[in-house]
């Protein structure tokens, strides 16, 4: 019998995602190298669970108590040759950051403060200040669930806004390759603080997952618009359901204000979706991942 991984039984996850709201789940493990994940893998398909794979857990609502196999990717070695990055995929976009920038390579800066992992910023093409992910990924490594390791070229994938064809489902991410450029270090520094002070301007500090819902683009002006507009021209900044509002900062941050529920966190996205539906006839899409057994009973969730 293989005993590397640690599985617990009924672990309660709340711990695990930035809003800091999550019940329980049936089986969950830390993923510290590709042994690990194989042997999660297997171990799932034999208790017939789904395998969910966490990061950061900073774009993760996670509902009640999900009957699934909760797989936390701890994986963070990095290295560094010439003007490549190679990543592991529990590396926080920071940590890359801070790495490029003692190395002197440009073109990472944007994630200087975003509190996500390597391995969700591929699946999610995550972005900020018109820079996205994948503009200086070279290649992504992973599994798939038959256990299968593949390496994708950046060639071979396809993006959108906050969004890849490399789908969690079929895939874990266990390794990506970035290819940066030299540059000056005090340039840099300078562009991170600058992002970085933007950041407190614009968003609120304290339990959230950021962006709840993603930019529409508008086409009569050929753009995406902040979700964050909509939502706060329908006048919910600080609008609350238990314990849980709209931010008065950032209209699109929904904020856990201690004891939110899930429920709370769902409602608050229903009257954004369909308020601003009614006023602008926009519909918005949610950013944030939703972990949960069943939500046939949100339909905004999947329009
Ligand atoms: N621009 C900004 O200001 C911000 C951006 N973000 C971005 O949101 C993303 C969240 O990152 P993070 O917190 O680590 O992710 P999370 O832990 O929140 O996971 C989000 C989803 O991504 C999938 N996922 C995560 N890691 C992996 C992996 N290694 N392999 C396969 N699937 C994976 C999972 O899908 P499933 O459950 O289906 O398995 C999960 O539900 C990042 O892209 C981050 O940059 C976050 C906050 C602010
Ligand atoms: C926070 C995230 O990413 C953020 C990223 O940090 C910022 C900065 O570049 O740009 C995107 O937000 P965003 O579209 O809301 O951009 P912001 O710069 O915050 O806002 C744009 C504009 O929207 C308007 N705005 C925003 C918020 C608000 O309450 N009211 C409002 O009117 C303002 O005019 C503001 O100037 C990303 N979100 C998405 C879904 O693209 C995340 O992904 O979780």
């Amino acid at each position: 019998m293989r005993t590397q991984l640690d599985i617990q039984n009924n672990y309660l996850l709340k711990g695990h995602s930035t809003i800091r709201i999550g019940g329980v789940c049936s089986h969950f493990a830390e993923a510290s190298n590709e042994n690990s994940i194989m042997e999660a893998l297997e171990y799932a398909y034999s208790k017939n669970k789904k395998v969910h794979v966490i990061g950061a857990g900073s774009n993760v609502l996670i509902g009640e108590n999900p009957d699934t196999f909760v797989l936390k990717m701890v994986m963070r070695d990095v290295e560094v040759i010439g003007e490549k990055i190679i990543a592991k995929a529990g590396v926080y976009l920071p940590t890359i950051s801070r790495i490029a920038l003692c190395h002197g390579l440009t073109g990472f800066e944007w994630a200087s403060a975003i509190p996500g992992t390597i391995g969700g910023a591929a699946i999610m093409n995550a972005g900020a200040y018109d820079t996205e992910f994948f503009d200086k990924v070279e290649a992504v490594t992973g599994i798939d669930m038959n256990g299968n390791k593949k390496t994708i070229p950046r060639s071979d994938i396809e993006t959108s806004h906050r969004s890849s064809n490399i789908h969690p489902e079929n895939f874990i991410v266990t390794e990506v390759s970035i290819l940066l450029q030299k540059g000056d270090i005090g340039k840099i520094e300078k562009k991170m603080l600058e992002y970085t002070s933007y950041r407190k301007r614009t968003q609120p500090k304290g339990l959230t997952l950021g962006s709840t819902f993603m930019q529409s683009f508008d086409f009569t002006r050929g753009t995406g618009v902040s979700a964050g507009y909509y939502i706060d021209q329908c006048g919910l900044k600080g609008f609350t359901v238990g314990g849980a509002s709209f931010s008065k900062i950032h209209a699109n941050f929904i904020m856990n204000q201690g004891g939110g529920t899930f429920s709370d966190v769902l409602d608050l996205m229903e009257q954004a979706y369909y308020r601003v539906q009614e006023k602008f006839g926009v519909k918005l899409r949610p950013e944030v991942k939703i972990l949960a057994d069943s939500l046939l009973t949100r339909k905004f969730v999947s329009n």
